[in-house]
């Protein structure tokens, strides 16, 4: 079948719209993508409503909150819209759309996760059946709910010799293991552009280092990177996940802007190598997903770190941007079978789980 992928993630960037066909199992192909970049109002109105969400005991409805999810429900119904535009497709013949959403506050330590965004909304919007809610499910098992991605880094790299590491860099990271047998094992990694992300905006207004500029003008205080590598999220075995306010910007505070910029990427380099220390065995590959790829910095001080060759996921011939949103897709036809999407090593669940609630189009 036909299936789309919605995605906003925690670098609060924009959505990611994926088209894709496939069965949930072994086919999934990908057809057409859209990245569609908020503006910074909604931005700001996003970032509050994460701020305020976190610190909240549990998720309630509040007026800033609900505010926020009807934008989200309204940039992803636009999304849609265009995304079949672009591909000459009609709504009547895609039969789901996953839609993830966007978290506002990751707290499985205290049982539950939070993404906004309606599915029945947007099931109404399309007209077309829509899987939303991906991880409450996983978190009311006892599963960390994160990451998801596993099951559809797994199925990708099917045709390629294992064992092979899919790093995701995007606000956070996280890395999937898939064993030349098909083990599967994941966990978040860290940050991963976040703090980059956030430092920059602080020092120079800019939304992130673009192709690592700043960060290739500094240099990396190795103290303050002890420092941030001295935490116990990462001697702590998976399954594991984090919330992108985990971290902070607040032991690089001091430094230059360019050192900054420089230690935060290393720290960010050193916690994927601390995460291959964590997975069964040495990976042949080093596949790399997410905005994080594009900083040629990172990636090399990742090289450097790991002794591995990062390789962007494009050169697999696969849309580094995309895979999030075709990750959606693909778990959303799997809601509609029963298929589990999350599993003991991936996020701690107890058995191999399906998830996601599905909303029909009145
Ligand atoms: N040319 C570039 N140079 C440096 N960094 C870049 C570049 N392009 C993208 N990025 C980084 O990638 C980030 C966006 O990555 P991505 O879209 O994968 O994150 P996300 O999906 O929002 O996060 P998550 O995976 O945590 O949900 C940007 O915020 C920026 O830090
Ligand atoms: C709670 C949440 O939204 N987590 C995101 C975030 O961004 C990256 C990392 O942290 C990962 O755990 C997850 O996203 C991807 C899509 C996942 O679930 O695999």
């Amino acid at each position: 079948m036909l299936a789309i992928g919605l995605m906003s993630g925690t670098s609060l960037d924009g959505v990611d719209a994926a088209l894709i066909e496939t069965d949930g199992e072994t086919i999934a192909r990908p057809v057409a993508f859209r990245g569609e970049a908020y503006s910074d109002a909604a931005r700001a109105e996003l970032a509050e409503a994460t701020a305020l969400a976190l610190t909240f005991d549990r998720p309630r409805a509040s007026p800033v909150l609900v505010k926020a999810g009807e934008l989200i429900d309204r940039t992803h119904a636009l999304a849609v819209h265009k995304l079949l535009r672009e591909a000459g497709v009609s709504a009547g013949d895609v039969g789901v759309i996953g839609y993830h959403g966007q978290t506002v506050a990751h707290r499985p330590d205290r049982g539950w996760t939070w993404q906004i965004g309606d599915g029945a909304v947007l099931a109404a919007a399309t007209g077309i059946t829509t899987v939303s809610d991906f991880r409450s499910a996983d978190v009311a098992a006892g599963g960390q709910g994160a990451p998801l991605l596993p099951v559809y880094h797994a199925a990708r790299a099917a045709g390629l010799e294992g064992p092979v590491a899919v790093l995701n860099l995007g606000g956070v990271g996280n890395i999937t293991f898939v064993g030349g047998d098909g083990t599967l094992v994941a966990f978040d990694t860290g940050p991963a552009n976040g703090l980059i992300d956030s430092w920059v905006e602080a020092e120079t207004g800019a939304r992130y280092d673009a192709n690592g500029a700043l960060a290739a003008g500094g240099r990396v205080d190795e103290a303050v990177l002890t420092a941030m590598l001295d935490h116990p999220f990462f001697d702590a075995p998976g399954p594991k996940s984090l919330d992108r306010s985990d971290f902070t910007i607040q032991p690089a505070r001091g430094l230059s802007a360019a050192d900054g910029a420089a230690t935060l990427t290393a720290f960010t380099a050193a916690t994927v190598a601390e995460a291959l220390r964590q997975v069964p065995s040495r990976p042949r590959r080093l596949v790399v997903a997410g905005g994080g790829r594009h900083n040629p910095v990172l990636m090399r001080m990742i090289g450097d770190r790991t002794g591995l060759l990062p390789e962007p996921a494009d050169a697999l011939g696969w849309n580094g941007d995309a895979l999030e949103a075709e990750g959606f897709a693909y778990m959303a036809a799997r809601t509609l079978k029963g298929l589990p999407i999350s599993f003991p090593g991936t996020t701690g669940a107890p058995a191999p789980m399906p998830g996601g609630v599905v909303h029909h189009p009145a």
